[in-house]
């Protein structure tokens, strides 16, 4: 059963609708007065979003008793498996959906939290990277969700302040990190609560199912920085990094710098080599279809990451400046066109462009395209991203791969995306550490996109 089925006895005579279905999920709190019970419930508003409601019933004394374990077996219901009355340490940035996060987060996420009886505790951060001392100083016994109200950049920065910490591993993997829409880019949402509303995204949190994430260590100079969502070179980092003197188009600036740069055939030449681990899409598919829910679990335990002196785990593929590890292999990288390494399913709303991705298999999924393929086939592929048929184009190679190293080659200045973000454009290397992070999602296990092989339902 998936609802909770309520009649309002007394109050029928003045309600028309004596029948109220409230989904178990969007139960966020019941208790017991000295004379009624009181539920408070997630009440869609809109299409995309919900509001606080509350009902109650009065309970005649003798049925005391009764109304105790029945409350008891709804918040059974409406929890699951999800941790009741979260622990969430809340930031914002202030800048966030043009300076709109703190408005929102006081409208649509507060009230949720309040409602379902969550402990929070709130900080606006104030500068570029105020986010990664938030998280390097906190005290993670105190706090079970680190969720920011922004894109994807905090997301970033409090996994990255996670790692700082003498007892990285542990930190990352006690502390689900959560991000409110609230940005331009909210891809992490939109894999983990499948939504870019605020007040969805908060239901989710209280709802959230503890879920390990895998994070790759990203090897630059002297620098080691975690990843939790994708590294991209070539057209991807080229159009998201690269047009911004075109930003007064809107969102039609991702279009028209995809197709000025599959029209000219644009290639990104690059040295690349990688630890290859499952290179066929039929092999990825049966991966996957193993890694869903209602199959056996392909993770069994998440920490297989021995600490290295950081506290973070030890690079077994050591590092950039080393010597290249000879079990990888290397993929020509002299026609890139683009190189896209992900460890979530969807870019942006529609752009499924890691479909095989699962958040704790241990892999990085890559796609590579050639970048002087025809132009009718770049067009197909591109379209193909938004009509979910990207992973079975004949150009498109996908790969599932734990480490490789990548050198641009060509014009200085290019671009280099790490979760959006952009870095020096120099040679870097990456090893992917299985389920070291912690995040919350809906399903606890796989994330809110169409995967390679047809989800079983939930209920
Ligand atoms: N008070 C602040 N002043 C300046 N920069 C900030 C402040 N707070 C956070 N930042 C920075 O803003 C950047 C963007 O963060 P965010 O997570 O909102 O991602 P985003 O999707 O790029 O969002 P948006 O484009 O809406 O700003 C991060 O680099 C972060 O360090």
């Amino acid at each position: 059963m998936k609802t909770l089925r309520t009649s309002r006895h007394a109050a029928a005579a003045y309600y028309p609708q004596t029948t109220h279905v409230i989904p178990f999920f969007n139960v966020l709190w019941a208790e017991l007065s000295d004379y009624d019970i009181n539920i408070q419930y997630a009440r869609p508003a809109a299409r995309n979003h919900v509001r606080v409601a509350s009902i109650n019933y009065l309970v005649d004394k003798p049925h005391k008793g009764h109304a105790t374990s029945w409350l008891e077996r709804l918040l059974d219901r409406a929890y699951g498996e999800s941790q009741r009355r979260k622990r969430i340490k809340v930031l914002i940035n202030p800048f966030g959906g043009k300076g709109s996060a703190q408005k929102w987060f006081l409208r649509d996420i507060e009230p949720i939290f309040a409602a379902a009886k969550c402990e929070i505790d709130v900080e606006r951060t104030m500068y570029q990277g105020h986010a990664v001392e938030i998280a390097e100083k906190l005290d993670t016994s105190k706090y079970d969700v680190v969720a920011s109200c922004s894109g994807d950049g905090l997301p970033h920065e409090v996994f990255n302040g996670l790692g700082k910490k003498a007892d990285a591993a542990k930190a990352l993997s006690e502390v689900a990190v959560v991000q409110l829409p609230c940005g331009t880019g909210n891809a992490m949402s939109w894999n983990l609560f499948g939504t870019d509303s605020t007040s969805l995204a908060a239901l989710s949190v209280v709802k959230g199912i503890r879920t390990p994430l895998d994070l790759a260590s990203i090897t630059q100079g002297n620098k080691r920085t975690l990843s939790f969502l994708s590294q991209a070179f070539g057209i991807v980092a080229d159009v998201d990094l690269g047009t911004e003197h075109i930003r007064w188009m809107g969102s039609a600036r991702f279009t028209y710098g995809f197709l000025v740069r599959l029209l000219r055939k644009t290639v990104y030449p690059c040295e690349l080599a990688a630890k290859v681990e499952i290179s066929s899409k039929p092999e990825i598919r049966e991966h996957y279809r193993r890694g869903i829910p209602n199959h056996s679990p392909i993770v069994t335990s998440h920490h297989d990451n021995a600490t290295g002196s950081s506290g973070l785990p030890s690079l077994k593929y050591g590092e950039v400046n080393g010597r290249q590890p000879d079990d990888f292999t290397t993929i020509p990288g002299n026609k890139m066109g683009n190189f896209y390494a992900g460890n979530m399913a969807l870019m942006a709303p529609g752009a499924n462009f890691f479909p095989a991705t699962l958040p704790s298999d241990g892999y990085l999924d890559l796609v590579t395209v050639n970048g002087d393929i025809g132009r009718l086939a770049a067009i197909k592929s591109f379209l193909a991203v938004e009509n979910g048929n990207f992973f079975d184009m004949p150009h498109v190679d996908y790969r599932k791969i734990s480490g490789y190293r990548i050198k641009p080659l060509g014009t200085h200045g290019g671009y280099i995306a790490i979760d959006g973000e952009r870095i020096p454009f120099e040679e870097f290397q990456a090893e992917v550490h299985r389920g070291l992070g912690c995040t919350l999602s809906r399903r606890g296990k796989n994330y809110e996109a169409d995967g390679v092989v047809k989800l079983p339902t939930t209920s």
